[in-house]
């Protein structure tokens, strides 16, 4: 059944053209540049899929290369960054720190002209898993850790430096998948702002820390979060059932279910949960998902409402020793590509976006003398 798509917040109204990704097509739930979501995560890495969405084609084993070593080259932060970060205190919300890291290396590092936006944007998918951690590690355990390593991919580089160690091979592979199922999704909340920032012809680092600001949000991006901290308060399957029919009772919003689009599944909830089931297997957890399937079911039953792309991904971070306020940082990771991909396509092709509004507000009337306010 198609979900009806009108009424507030823009709902179903078409504000621009994309070639990136289509989002609810009947046949194919999200496809980026024409490729099947699923397909995408079965066969590539994350590397390949931020090159489709950036320089709009699957790269052969050469370029693939190339663009792995050249973003491996740019992992440092500049000093004057990591001074930055040092002053940001521990109780700071990681949104915050990447928000602050963004702007700081727009003033350091300043787009000056378009044809830099490639570069620019490399220079961000490569440093923000830095940014990230230097942050995190320096003000949870006052160390100073190196963030120009030698690992192969951006997933695998934001492990080694939030853990202190090489990641195994099946945790960097989950961070393949859940960087590509975050990459790209048409017209969402955060790469509108981004879309706006950009028709006023202002600089890339301006257009990615507006996006996150609008990611932060618990509607948005910050659903992850938000879900894992709904599910830790669970002590089995059973108790989760009974504290969600309170909150339902309620008319609590749960967070990590439904959709601005879809209308009866997200086509990455799928995709992962296998692997959230696999890594709870792994981790000998199989509370912590057997909880997550119960709120799906009593979601469903109760209220037709499916899990989105952020529900099983609060308990695949967990098991992989992902702190719950780092989930978010890691979508920024990815999305940044789509964002940076439709800061280009507006560029192409530029009107000021600037709609109109339905005032209901006062009739025109005087200002009236102060004393007689
Ligand atoms: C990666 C992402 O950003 S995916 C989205 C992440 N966000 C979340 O998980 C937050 C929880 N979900 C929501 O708040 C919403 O479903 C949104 C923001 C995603 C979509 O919002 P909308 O398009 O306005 O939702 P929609 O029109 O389908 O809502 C229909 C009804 O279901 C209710 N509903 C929708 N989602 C939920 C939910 N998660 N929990 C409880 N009720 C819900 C709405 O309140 C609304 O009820 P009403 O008609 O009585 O007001
Ligand atoms: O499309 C949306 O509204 C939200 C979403 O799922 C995303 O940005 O990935």
């Amino acid at each position: 059944m198609a979900k009806q798509l009108s009424g507030a917040g823009l709902r179903g109204q078409v504000a621009g053209k994309t070639a990136l990704s289509t989002v609810g097509i009947a046949g194919s739930g999200l496809t980026y540049r024409g490729y099947d979501i699923k397909d995408l995560a079965d066969n590539c890495q994350f590397e390949e899929v931020a090159h489709l969405i950036l320089k709009g084609h699957l790269p052969n084993q050469g370029e693939l290369a190339e663009y792995k070593a050249l973003l491996q080259r740019q992992r440092g932060l500049p000093q004057a960054l990591k001074e930055v970060l040092e002053r940001i205190p521990k109780d700071a919300h990681p949104m915050d720190v990447l928000r602050t890291g963004c702007s700081v290396l727009g003033n350091l590092e300043t787009e000056e002209s378009f044809d830099d936006q490639q570069t620019i944007t490399d220079r961000m998918l490569a440093c923000f898993p830095s940014i990230i951690c230097y942050w995190y590690r320096f003000s949870h355990d006052g160390e100073r850790i190196e963030v120009e390593t030698d690992d192969d991919s951006i997933g695998g580089h934001f492990l080694h430096m939030l853990h202190g160690k090489k990641p195994e091979p099946l945790h960097e592979q989950v961070m393949h998948v859940s960087l590509i199922l975050y990459a790209e999704h048409e017209f969402n909340a955060s790469t509108f702002t981004a879309r706006v920032c950009a028709s006023t012809l202002s600089d890339m680092h301006s257009c990615v820390t507006g996006a996150i600001g609008s990611l932060r949000g618990p509607l948005h991006g910050g659903a992850n979060e938000a879900a894992m901290d709904m599910i830790e308060k669970f002590s089995s399957p059973d108790d989760a059932e009974k504290q969600m029919m309170g909150m339902l009772e309620r008319k609590e919003k749960i967070m990590g279910f439904g959709h601005a689009v879809y209308s009866d599944n997200d086509p990455r909830n799928d995709i992962i949960k296998k692997w959230s089931k696999e890594l709870s297997e792994q981790v000998g957890n199989e509370n912590l998902y057997a909880i997550s399937e119960r709120c799906e079911a009593v979601m469903w039953r109760e209220k037709k409402l499916f899990c989105n792309a952020d529900f099983f991904h609060a308990s695949a971070y967990n098991f992989m020793g992902i702190p719950t306020k780092l989930f978010t940082p890691i979508f920024v990771m990815s999305r940044l590509t789509g964002w940076a991909a439709h800061v280009m396509e507006q560029r192409a092709d530029n009107r000021i976006i600037r709609p109109s509004a339905e005032y209901t507000g006062e009739e025109l009337r005087q200002v009236p003398a102060i004393d007689a306010r």
